[in-house]
């Protein structure tokens, strides 16, 4: 997670605008929070990518399982476990698995997460390990998908299959991702997410477009989220 210091430049005047109001509504908004203080600090210190949700988005994740009353959640993608304590700290008595492959990641996440007993890490590549908790017959109540682009419509397929009716699947930077078009010739937007969806009859979906608080470079601060309730 950038800091919001390092705001880009060269914005049109109401993105800055709008960027300005929405850091001081997060600075009145949101408490103290000491362990997310520190799990920043040793990412930081572990040179762990400045890729993590923003502080208002965690708010925004741990205020969709308390509007659920989540007790169970997944989350694809722990890096160093930023996402994974506002999961962990959102509904009395919830429940947090997340998915890493990395053992760089997954160890400083272990070290952020110290204490919360609520929390359980698995190391492994997120297809496969979706797999294994399908196969333990594990049911969740929130899903959150944030890691490998590539992978969303399967992540998304195995998510919902996973997932209770009422209970619902985030998916995170969809629209960057069908931003993400390189300049070549026949490069073309990956739309296999949201194709998947519009035929997908378990769940009724929508997607929501984002400017982000903490990004450094233009091009990232403009995003958006695909949310699904499964039917
Ligand atoms: C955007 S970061 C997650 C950020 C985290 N949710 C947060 O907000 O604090 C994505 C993470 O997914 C991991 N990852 C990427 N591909 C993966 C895969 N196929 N299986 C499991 N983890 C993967 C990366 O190593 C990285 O740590």
């Amino acid at each position: 997670m950038a800091t919001p210091s390092q705001t880009p430049q060269e914005l049109p005047a109401i993105t800055t605008q709008a960027l300005a109001a929405s850091l001081k509504a997060q600075a009145l908004l949101l408490q103290p929070n000491p362990r997310l203080d520190a799990a920043e600090a040793n990412c930081k210190k572990h040179n762990i990518p400045s890729i993590s949700v923003s502080p208002l988005q965690g708010q925004f994740l741990a205020l969709l399982c308390r509007m659920s009353n989540a007790k169970s959640v997944l989350e694809i993608g722990t890096l160093g476990g930023y996402s994974t304590i506002w999961f962990a700290e959102s509904v009395p008595g919830v429940k947090v698995t997340s998915i890493e492959f990395s053992a760089k990641h997954r160890d400083i996440a272990l070290e952020n997460t110290k204490g919360l007993e609520n929390v359980e890490i698995r190391l492994g590549k997120a297809a496969e390990v979706m797999r294994e908790l399908k196969a333990e017959g594990q049911v969740y109540d929130f899903v959150f998908i944030d890691a490998n682009w590539d992978q969303q419509a399967e992540y998304f397929d195995l998510a919902v299959a996973m997932t209770r009716p009422g209970g619902s699947v985030y998916v995170d930077n969809v629209v960057r991702n069908l931003l993400d078009v390189e300049e070549e010739e026949g490069d073309r937007a990956d739309w296999s997410l949201v194709d998947f969806v519009k035929g997908d009859g378990r769940v009724r979906a929508t997607v929501i477009p984002t400017l982000s608080t903490h990004k450094v470079r233009v091009e990232e601060m403009v995003d958006g989220f695909l949310l699904a309730v499964v039917r």
